[in-house]
């Protein structure tokens, strides 16, 4: 069993009734290939304190998405901490697209600091040719690759080493002791690209467990699958490792929980994963968009009913998410 008794509980304070009344299941058209998304589905809860989202992604579990509910109930009922800075820089984020279809992407981010490019979907000259390209078309921008657990240790380092430019490359291979050890061999290879770890984090049952295994320089972080900014912001406390702060595919409601957290954090030194609402064509309530690679912290965006209307999905699909809603509630009662 892992103890888990330093981290803060997860908030159960709200009854499913109240929930369920105020949520809508929508719907938001994606630019581009994301995720092998091209609609990302959302659930909008209005709170008495604001817009909350609870979006966990469609294969993830009860025990999963119950930790996204709390993040939900804490962003409708009891809100954020205070921000300490009030200009959270931002990456933009290139999904695995054809090298040709870069500087479009790019295109829609506007200047950025940083950028996070996606690889381990196509064979590995592509993926360096498309890394290649941003840095081509962006020489000052701190650059990071995202494999999603995609490459073999071999593989990691393959391309790691042919992108010495790199920051710091995230959860190239699946697991906790592969990346410990990847990080380890490229030290003594003498390359000085970070590691960064996220499904290692965000899908553990013990979050701290990456820091103790010292797998990895730094932390990707999400609200939601996390449980709650207050809840994030203690595991980063606590894991004592630089953190950057992610969205999960969150529509412009959820992006905000995401900017509170960075901006609350004492320490930030990577931009942010949380320029997504540029990967999306339509949303319900102003995107998130940075202005000069930055976003500010504030209340969640306050959606166009018109347009949640028009995002609205169907009837079983609101079935199925209001039932996702009502387990997701049930394993936070069982556990509070
Ligand atoms: O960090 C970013 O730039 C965007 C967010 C992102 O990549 C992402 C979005 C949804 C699900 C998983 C991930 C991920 O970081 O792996
Ligand atoms: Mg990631």
């Amino acid at each position: 069993m892992v103890d888990n008794s330093h981290i803060l509980p997860l908030n159960a304070d709200v009854a499913l009734d109240e929930l369920a009344a105020n949520a809508v299941a929508i719907g938001l058209p994606m630019n581009t290939t994301f995720r092998n998304t091209t609609l990302r589905e959302v659930m909008l809860i209005k709170g008495p304190i604001g817009w909350a989202e609870f979006s966990p992604f469609p294969e993830y579990g009860p025990q999963e998405s119950a930790r996204w509910l709390s993040a939900t109930i804490e962003a409708g009922w009891h809100g954020w901490p205070e921000p300490l800075r009030n200009a959270v820089p931002v990456n933009a984020t290139v999904p695995a697209v054809p090298v040709d279809d870069v500087a479009a992407v790019l295109a829609r981010f506007g200047p950025v600091p940083a950028v996070k490019v996606k690889v381990a979907e196509d064979d590995l000259a592509t993926d360096i040719a498309r890394v290649q390209r941003v840095h081509e078309l962006l020489p000052d921008a701190d650059i990071r690759i995202d494999a999603n657990t995609g490459y073999t240790h071999e593989q990691a380092v393959e391309v790691i080493t042919a992108l010495p430019f790199l920051r710091y490359a995230e959860q190239p291979v699946p697991g906790i002791e592969p990346l410990a050890r990847l990080r380890a061999a490229l030290r003594a290879a003498g390359s000085s690209v970070l590691i960064a770890a996220d499904e290692a984090v965000r899908k553990e049952t013990d979050p701290l467990a990456v820091a103790q295994a010292e797998a990895a320089d730094l932390i990707v972080v999400k609200v939601q699958p996390l449980g709650g900014v207050r809840r994030a912001l203690s595991i980063v406390e606590q894991a004592g490792l630089d953190a950057v702060v992610s969205s999960a595919l969150d529509s412009s409601v959820g992006i905000a929980a995401g900017v509170a957290l960075a901006a609350a954090l004492p320490h930030l030194e990577h931009a942010c994963g949380l320029a997504t609402a540029a990967l999306f064509a339509t949303e319900p309530a102003t995107p998130a968009l940075p202005t000069n690679g930055a976003l500010t912290p504030g209340p969640a965006p306050v959606p166009d009913p018109e347009v949640l209307e028009q995002l609205k999905l169907p009837a079983d699909r609101q079935r199925w998410w209001h039932k996702r809603l009502a387990t997701a509630h049930g394993v936070l009662m069982q556990n509070a």
